[in-house]
């Protein structure tokens, strides 16, 4: 057996997708065809084309399960999971997550009208934001929705829009804890040189500020300090630092009853990745509350965290069909599918690494042929893989790509008028498109020739 595809072979914890590489779903038939969702993959694409994004709804659902799970038995409190909606945002996703009582975040109006029109009830989504636009917070306030305040000119900005509205609104507060965690420097938010939040020191200062407002109660803490961490120890730094300011704010009036401690647990990518379970990640959390809660006689404030990777990462694959191969002998072999970085910009963003296999030789049993695997866009820097070892493969196979659930297609682009990809709900054996394919008529939709130029042609 080829070494980079034995992931295949590992036992499935179904408990906490995010410990997996592949969905839970994931079985090889007899013929050693790829199944997820016991829907062909192959079926998939002679009838969606590629390349193509498939989400699993039972590893989607058993992540949002083992959260709630999770809370109930380590949180003796009262808790709310929130999905961090940038990770993939969809009217489908949002009302899947609303189905498993979660509630959500956004940034931006789109996230927030995605999630109210995915069925996601109001008072369970949170609006955060380091750059709001006074559109998107009248939005947010006449629908109702908490807004998580971020520097002074959010404040500013809501303090003068809820005076001129007369209306009372209830806000949290983003602060950096100044915890450092080794991920990524680009998806670190923790550390006191951040563009997100208040600084730890500044928080004094800002809660007598609102304690003067008219319309603005806080009620609420909110701190995030980074995305696809390995380690427990700074979340269980994280819960003793909130308390803390729990306190601090409560001598300056403030009674704070949500404590959002952000997202960042990490996922599985591939087999060097060894990420906590999303049991172990939320009894850290709780357990540091509770400690530093009983210690200073505090009640138990609402619990809420803002998972988004570990919900959706490991549900999505993408699959592409095999195009051009170019032999460089003694260097290297590139192959190249029919996508790439405008569908999948993380390995040329953060140098992220995935694991792959062909869609029909899901073992590779019988080559290790190493390639390069290239996009199809005009950048050099367009490389899926730098190696990646495959069977036996030619133009027309397909390669299966996991773990593209998350910050794929939510951060996918159009670079070289490329459409983006179709993507598919799988579930016992049914198929379901949750977004239509773009074509390339669709991306001329916003172009406009002024008047004059189309006199002179
Ligand atoms: C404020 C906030 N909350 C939640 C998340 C979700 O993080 P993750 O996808 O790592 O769980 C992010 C992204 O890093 C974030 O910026
Ligand atoms: N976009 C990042 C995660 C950042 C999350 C937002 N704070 C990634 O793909 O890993």
């Amino acid at each position: 057996m080829n070494v980079k595809t034995s992931f295949l072979k590992n036992k499935i914890n179904e408990d906490s997708p995010n410990k997996n590489i592949v969905p839970v779903t994931t079985t090889i038939n007899s013929e050693h065809k790829l199944f997820i969702g016991e829907c062909s993959l192959e079926d998939l694409v002679s009838k969606y084309d590629s390349p193509l994004y498939v989400l699993d709804e039972i590893t989607l659902r058993n992540s949002c399960k083992a959260y709630k799970k999770a809370l109930e038995k380590y949180y003796p409190g009262p808790s709310l999971p929130i999905y961090a909606s940038k990770a993939n945002s969809s009217i489908f996703m949002s009302n899947l997550i609303a189905s498993e009582g979660f509630g959500l975040d956004a940034v931006s109006e789109g996230e927030l009208l995605t999630a109210l029109k995915g069925g996601v009830p109001n008072e369970k989504i949170v609006f955060h934001g380091n750059n709001k636009s006074d559109k998107e917070i009248e939005f947010a306030i006449k629908n109702n929705i908490k807004v998580i305040v971020d520097n002074d000119h959010d404040l500013k900005r809501l303090e003068e829009i809820s005076n001129s509205f007369n209306h009372d609104i209830e806000i949290m507060v983003r602060f950096t804890p100044g915890i450092e965690c080794h991920t990524h420097e680009y998806i670190r938010t923790g550390s006191f040189d951040s563009k997100f939040g208040f600084g730890i020191e500044s928080l004094g200062r800002l809660f007598e500020v609102i304690s003067k407002t008219k319309h603005i109660k806080l009620t609420g803490l909110h701190a995030h300090i980074g995305s696809q961490i390995f380690e427990l120890d700074p979340h269980n730094d994280l819960g003793k630092i909130m308390v803390d300011v729990i306190l601090q704010a409560k001598d300056f009036g403030h009674n704070i009853k949500e404590l959002n401690v952000g997202g960042g647990l990490g996922i599985k990518y591939t087999e060097e990745d060894d990420p906590p379970s999303i049991d172990e990640w939320i009894k850290t959390v709780s357990l540091s509350v509770v400690k530093a809660c009983d210690k200073n006689n505090l009640n138990l404030p609402i619990l809420m965290c803002e998972p988004g990777r570990s919900i959706v990462s490991t549900a999505g694959v993408t699959i592409y069909k095999i195009g051009s191969f170019k032999e460089i002998p003694g260097i290297r072999t590139y192959l190249s599918v029919d996508g790439g970085m405008s569908d999948n910009p993380r390995p040329i963003t953060y140098q992220s690494k995935y694991s792959a296999c062909l869609v029909n030789n899901p073992l590779n049993s019988n080559s290790k042929n190493k390639y390069t695997v290239a996009g199809k866009h005009c950048e050099s820097g367009d490389v899926l893989f730098k190696e990646l070892e495959l069977g036996d493969c030619k133009t027309g196979d397909l390669i299966c790509v996991f773990g593209t659930g998350a910050y794929n297609n939510s951060m996918s682009s159009n670079y070289n008028r490329i459409p983006k990809p179709a993507a598919i709900l799988v579930c016992n054996g049914e198929a379901e498109i949750i977004q239509k394919r773009e074509s390339p008529h669709d991306l001329l939709k916003y172009d406009v020739l002024p008047d004059r130029f189309i006199k002179q042609s």
